[in-house]
């Protein structure tokens, strides 16, 4: 079972006798020496698969894993065993301990828009850039477990200080409404096990094991979270690689790894240094463009996958062009190599730089998915159905109860709400129960009392039939109920309409097979499958399997993926490295190197080819604008780039070059046409 590993990578998978770090670069195989010892530790050890958990960044990695896991037991099942990201694991500890903070197990997740809507509430304002700034403040205070009070004392400048207000107001409204918000998901279950030492134990007991994917971007709750779990001993296996921590912005710290060897004075770290990704070439410009930063702790990295292709940079007219250029040097490549469409990646810094190749792409027939961009669950038509599931497992989420209340239409008006609104925050009540107030009832016209009641009697009624009927067949009498197709028919043009019926078709018969249960999972009722779409929804999209498409994804999306070929389109001054990383660098040094991360964690992402191009001019806001190639171009090696086109390039070779290549691109594909 071990011989796939080489002997660092066995060793970290036999090592059981205290806390362990695995630090190496990108492609040493870190992700797969956890997936192996989950599999060690239950075919050689004799953990039970449910007292082990695997801790991943994203949930399609914890697909990945859980299958590849399940493949390697042969003869035993997984049942039991938890693959999950840090948030989802912080939503069934909160599950089952909800009575001790307070919460109803049927407590709502809020999303971003949500929980931006309840602070446009109680800052009485619209203004987007204080309220995304308000959000930002709180959920950074969140991810370094500060509190209210806390945050009250630490503010330093009046804006800080009224945020700090705001977020106290903020936590009542989301315990009124019985609802946590995606931080919470996490703080929560550390201040349960700080505050209720008994359920620490618990949980203890529970997971024997702990191993952790991506260890770089943890932030300082998550980190607590750890250690609480794995107590003095430290069971756990952490994997990282402080060159590819990128979530800095989002309060992941990189000091965590630093903390772990002094936290745990018995912390054994292994390092692995063979790559098994990448050519040499493309090891070789990681490794330079990483030399550029300050280091943490020393790694080297060689591979033995040969010298491989020159990696290529090129500059574009603009983003047109460079889109056109990518897509038919890419078309030319898959036809020339006999490729599959899913063998190659388009990496780009911001989720706005897909539009121009999605046009291309689609131009050309060429099937592709995006990653990290708007997920499923954002659709309109997905979050009116799941505004009803919040509401039907929990009566008190107010903004799941409005939503759903006014579509469709029902009768219930404005005014209605708003009267609503006023005597429940009066009476510190939820909508719902508000709706049942005989003193309030007195103030509405008859009318509009009926069509309140209806609807709210009508929840009630569902929730019953909820506890003991699947979750597909409540959802399909439901939307009969509230004619919701015939909704969408009214409301939108005839094509809309049916795109969005597909979707919500799709989507209760997904959510049918969910509450069946897989191999891996248990049945689900329909307050279960809530709080997981909910939070799905927050991460990344639906799963679905791995169609043949060209991937496009954000840099940070793309984290712990592989492709056999990589596109790495608007390396500029400006974007990669971001605008704002240059100015807030100059302030505060950092955010330069959290960009050139980011550039490594994409040139690592290359099996067998990298393309990397820039553009001349582009537009922003209506203005073209003259472009810089970004700072890391330089920084490549350049006896293993060609460059086409730019100032780097030699003029005459490259003009001749590119002519001579377009016109071979245009053959081929004229003749892959005929054929
Ligand atoms: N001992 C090995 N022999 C052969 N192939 C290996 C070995 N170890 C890892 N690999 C392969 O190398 C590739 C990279 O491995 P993996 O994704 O685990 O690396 P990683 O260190 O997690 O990378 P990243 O830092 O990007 O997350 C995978 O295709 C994996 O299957
Ligand atoms: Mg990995």
């Amino acid at each position: 079972m071990l011989d796939t590993l080489n002997s660092p990578q066995r060793e970290a998978v036999k090592y059981l006798d205290g806390p362990l770090l695995v630090l190496a670069g990108a492609g040493s195989g870190k992700t797969r020496v956890i997936t192996q010892k989950i599999v060690y530790l239950i075919e050689k050890c004799g953990y039970l698969p449910k007292e082990i958990a695997a801790i991943t960044f994203t949930n399609k990695a914890a697909r990945e894993m859980q299958e590849r896991v399940g493949k390697m037991l042969e003869s035993k099942s997984t049942k039991g065993l938890t693959i999950a990201t840090f948030h989802s694991l912080g939503l069934q500890m909160l599950r089952q301990e909800a009575a001790l903070l307070g919460y109803k197990p049927q407590f709502s997740i809020l999303d971003s828009s949500d929980s931006f809507k309840i602070l446009a509430d109680v800052l009485a304002t619209t203004d987007k850039q204080l309220l995304r700034k308000t959000q930002w403040q709180i959920s950074s205070w969140k991810n370094a477990f500060i509190n209210p009070d806390q945050a009250k004392q630490l503010a330093d400048e009046e804006l800080t200080h009224a945020a700090a207000k705001v977020y106290q107001i903020y936590q009542q409204t989301l315990k009124a409404y019985q609802a946590v918000d995606f931080d919470d998901l996490i703080k929560l279950p550390v201040e349960l096990f700080e505050q209720h030492p008994e359920a620490l134990a618990k949980w203890q007991r529970k997971l024997k094991y702990l191993l952790i994917d991506e260890y770089q971007d943890t932030n300082a709750c998550q980190y607590k979270l750890v250690k609480m779990l794995t107590g003095i001993e430290g069971r756990f296996t952490a994997v990282g690689d402080d060159d590819q921590a990128i979530y800095g912005w989002r309060g992941a710290d990189v000091e965590n790894l630093r903390q772990l060897t002094e936290d745990f004075s018995r912390l054994k770290v292994i390092k692995l240094e063979q790559n098994y990704r990448s050519t040499v070439r493309i090891l070789r410009a990681a490794n330079q463009v990483i030399a550029n930063n300050p280091k943490l702790f020393e790694k080297k990295l060689w591979s033995d996958l040969g010298t491989g292709d020159l990696i290529q940079v090129s500059a574009a007219r603009d983003e047109e062009h460079e889109a056109e250029a990518v897509v038919m040097k890419l078309m030319a490549h898959k036809f020339e190599h006999r490729t599959k469409h899913l063998d190659y990646a388009i990496l780009y810094r911001g989720n706005y730089q897909a539009r121009v190749i999605e046009q291309q792409l689609r131009n050309h027939k060429v099937p592709y998915t995006v990653s990290g961009g708007q997920s499923f669950f954002d659709k309109a038509e997905i979050k009116d159905l799941v505004s009803y599931l919040r509401l039907i497992a929990n009566e008190d989420d107010d903004p799941a109860f409005i939503r759903a209340a006014t579509t469709p239409k029902k009768g219930i008006g404005n005014t209605t709400l708003e009267r609503l609104g006023e005597y429940a925050s009066l009476h510190k009540i939820s909508l719902f129960a508000a709706a049942f107030e005989g003193e309030f009832q007195r103030e509405l016209g008859n009318r509009q009392l009926e069509d309140l009641l209806n609807f709210c009697q009508y929840i009630n009624k569902i929730q019953e039939r909820a506890e003991r009927d699947p979750a597909g067949e409540v959802l399909t009498d439901l939307l009969n109920t509230i004619q919701y197709e015939v909704f969408l028919y009214d409301s939108e043009e005839p094509r809309a309409a049916e795109t969005k019926w597909k979707n919500v078709l799709d989507f209760t018969g997904w959510l049918t097979k969910k509450g069946e249960g897989d191999d891996a999972n248990e049945e689900r009722n329909l307050l279960q499958l809530t709080q997981m779409i909910s939070l799905m929804s927050m991460l990344e999209g639906r799963e679905n399997g791995e169609p043949d498409a060209v991937k496009l994804s954000t840099l940070h999306a793309a984290k712990g993926l592989e492709f056999g070929h990589v596109f790495l389109i608007g390396v500029e001054e400006g974007i990669l490295p971001h605008r704002e990383s240059v100015e807030a660098d100059k302030l505060k040094p950092g955010k330069i190197e959290e960009e050139r991360r980011l550039m490594y964690v994409g040139i690592t992402r290359a099996q067998k080819s990298l393309n990397i191009s820039w553009c001349k001019k582009r537009k922003r806001a209506g203005e073209t604008e003259i472009c810089e190639p970004s700072r890391f171009l330089a920084e490549l090696p350049q006896d293993d780039v060609r460059h086409f086109g730019g100032p780097a390039a030699d003029p005459a070779t490259s003009k001749e070059h590119g002519k001579e290549r377009m016109a071979q691109i245009r053959a081929m594909l004229g003749n892959q046409n005929k054929g």
